[in-house]
């Protein structure tokens, strides 16, 4: 049994046998799908699990509970890796009352053909004897019927179930809240949570953290990794700065290649950066390095620097697919360098431009470099003057 604080029990489960999160992102450490038991005079769970962990699941409310029904359960999120138990779940709790908005009703009949209880907007609450749940709709974060539940209880302690919001990849390897855990890995990876899953949404998350400006908040429990709560301040702060898209000072260098004539680009422009100040360089071949990891640090860092060869009179693809990727996320206060290589016809640099203008709409910074067939003095040259236009443009900044 898992108290996390008065009367709140951690009752998710760890999956380390995915590949890959939502299909796409790489899981090297796993990930939890997270649920939570409140129990009062009314016992009130918080979201389920993944389907395929309902025995865990049922195993862990039991631990806590026995045979005691549970009256309420919320939903804050649809999304199947915590909405996927409940067709199953009803059937072992009949009577219990399903709480969600209107938005989470009409996909609970779509996806489980199930019916909600009792509707909820923001400004509602819910009261179970010691503890108040107070419901706030975050929609967009980052489905529309997303919302979070904000607990109270008679002491005064408030705990956020905060659905997807504030989570990492990672599963949880014992230790379930932030104190207990030594978080190196978790740093980086609630970033790569953020930047792939969640970064789309800058707005719609500025205007949740808004909402959650009201609240003192001691827990913040999300649906996926540890629960915040020496590092509450952090987590909001991080979120804060991620959902301005505001990156800190570094160049994230990333270029495709088949033979290492555009790497040794990628090479002369980070070591020009670095000696014209830049500290936080980071290179990646868009071909080795998973586009999790890519995105993540372009989150992280306000400078980007992409080059790839010509490939059958287009863009080399896979560059094409990181650029995709990127011009999803709707990143701004970005700054873009670019180059590129070709052996007869030039087209990698008039496709990287082109992404940008009509796409990413990154700052442009610096002279592209287009490189015809092999390195000479000249592109040398060019490319130390990409690489020092970057660094000044961020010094300046
Ligand atoms: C399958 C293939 C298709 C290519 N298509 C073109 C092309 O359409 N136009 C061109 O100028 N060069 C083309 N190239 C040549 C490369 O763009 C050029 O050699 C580039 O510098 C390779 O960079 P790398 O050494 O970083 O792999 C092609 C090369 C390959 C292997």
């Amino acid at each position: 049994m898992i108290e996390v604080t008065n009367n709140i029990y951690y009752v998710g489960v760890n999956d380390r046998n995915k590949d890959r999160f939502e299909g796409l992102w790489p899981l090297p450490n796993g990930v939890s799908y997270n649920s939570f038991l409140i129990v009062d005079q009314k016992i009130c769970l918080v979201d389920t699990v993944e389907v395929d962990f309902f025995v865990q699941f049922m195993e862990r409310l039991r631990d806590v509970l026995g045979d005691r029904k549970i009256d309420y359960l919320v939903i804050n999120h649809m999304e199947p890796d915590h909405s996927g138990s409940l067709a199953l779940f009803k059937k072992y709790y009949p009577d219990i009352q399903i709480v969600g908005n209107k938005k989470t009703f009409n996909m609970l009949e779509g996806f489980y053909n199930l019916e909600g209880s009792i509707e909820v907007t923001t400004g509602s609450t819910l009261d179970l004897g010691e503890h108040k749940l107070d419901f706030v709709l975050t929609p967009m974060v980052h489905w529309p019927e997303t919302m979070m539940t904000v607990c109270t209880n008679k002491q005064g302690t408030t705990s956020v179930f905060s659905g997807d919001a504030f989570g990492s990849f990672g599963a949880l390897n014992g230790g379930i809240i932030d104190s207990e855990i030594d978080l190196d890995a978790f740093h980086l990876e609630t970033t790569r949570y953020y930047s792939n899953i969640v970064g789309k949404y800058g707005i719609p998350v500025q205007s949740a953290l808004k909402k959650l400006a009201g609240f003192k908040i001691d827990y913040i429990c999300s649906t996926h990794g540890p629960v915040w709560h020496e590092h509450v301040k952090d987590v909001m702060a991080l979120y804060d700065r991620l959902s301005k898209y505001e990156g800190d000072k570094g160049i994230v260098i990333c270029y495709g290649t088949m033979y290492g004539n555009t790497e040794r680009m990628a090479e002369i422009i980070a070591r020009s950066a670095s000696q014209n100040g830049i500290k936080n360089i980071v290179l990646y071949n868009v071909c080795k390095t998973d586009h999790s990891y890519i995105l993540r640090d372009v989150f992280r860092f306000n400078g980007l620097i992409v080059g790839a060869p010509t490939y059958n009179a287009g863009l080399y693809h896979e560059m094409d697919v990181l650029l995709a990727e990127l011009a999803n996320k709707n990143i701004k206060n970005h700054y873009l360098g670019w180059f590129g290589s070709h052996c007869w016809a030039s087209k990698a640099v008039s496709c990287i431009k082109e992404w940008n203008d009509t796409r990413l709409h990154f700052t442009p910074v610096g002279t592209p470099v287009d490189m015809t067939q092999g390195l000479s003095p000249e592109t040398k040259v060019q490319c130390e003057a990409l690489g020092k236009a970057m660094a000044d443009k961020l010094n300046s900044l």
